[in-house]
């Protein structure tokens, strides 16, 4: 496959696309703490069998508590800016739905660069079942997706999904390690080629490919 869509190594800033960047020193520390709460509070919100005036009392306290966080939101399409050790950055969708950093709906997704790509560490819990006791193969899929998106973007490209294909080899587990890794694995024009795999214990759950295509700045 050819290699014409030459990888950059500055990643296009995303203010040049009208998007409003934030620093990690502009998330407190308690953002970080909240999130992960909020993110176990759904789990035992989806589990609970507390009975009726405990439940009233749950919900009339998150209500309130919703209420008071709105009072300052953020505008919608926020990206993370992190410093890289060369002195470039990175960028991540905050309230990206699968590994957002300021997202409770987020699995947490940790991810990390590799040699020939990404990888990435995740647990799901319960709030990710499709199939009894298994993970939503809509989840599967999504997670894939963003490791597949990651990978481009490590390699310098950032793009959009055009096309995803997705294959379940095993069930995925719930409540249960998996590793995720992405690569580049060709190049034409705007198009980005990438691969990527679910493990458990070793194991392909799933795999996938997609078509990227590379995004041009404005301009
Ligand atoms: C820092 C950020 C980290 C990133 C992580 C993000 C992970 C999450 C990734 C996502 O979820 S992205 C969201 C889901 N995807 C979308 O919403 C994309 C919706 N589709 C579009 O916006 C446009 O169709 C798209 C930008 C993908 C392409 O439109 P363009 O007008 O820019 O491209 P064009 O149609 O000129 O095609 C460019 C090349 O791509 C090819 N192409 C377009 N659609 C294709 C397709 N569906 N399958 C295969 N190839 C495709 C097309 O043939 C052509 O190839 P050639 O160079 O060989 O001529």
């Amino acid at each position: 496959m050819s290699v014409d869509a030459a990888p950059v190594s500055e990643l296009p800033d995303p203010r040049d696309f009208g998007l409003p960047v934030v620093t990690e020193d502009d998330l407190p520390d308690e953002l970080g703490t909240l999130v992960a709460r909020v993110h176990d509070l759904v789990d035992a919100v989806a589990h609970t069998e507390a009975g009726s005036a405990e439940l009233a009392q749950a919900s009339a306290t998150v209500h309130e508590l919703t209420e008071r966080l709105n009072v300052k939101r953020r505008d919608i399409g926020a990206m993370l800016e992190r410093p890289r050790s060369d002195g470039g950055a990175d960028y991540e969708t905050l309230t990206n739905v699968v590994s957002g950093r300021s997202n409770p709906a987020a699995p947490p997704l940790v991810l990390e660069h590799t040699d020939d790509g990404v990888r990435a560490r995740v647990t799901l819990n319960g709030t990710y079942q499709g199939p009894p006791g298994l993970a939503h193969g809509g989840w599967v899929a999504a997670m894939l997706d963003q490791v597949l998106g990651s990978a481009s973007a490590a390699a310098g490209m950032v793009g959009l999904t055009a096309n995803l294909d997705v294959n379940y080899r095993n069930p995925t587990p719930l409540n249960a390690p998996l590793e995720l890794t992405a690569r580049v694995t060709g190049t034409e024009r705007r198009k980005v080629f990438v691969s990527a795999e679910i493990r458990h214990n070793g194991e392909v759950t799933a795999e996938g490919t997609a078509v990227m295509v590379r995004l041009d700045v404005p301009g």
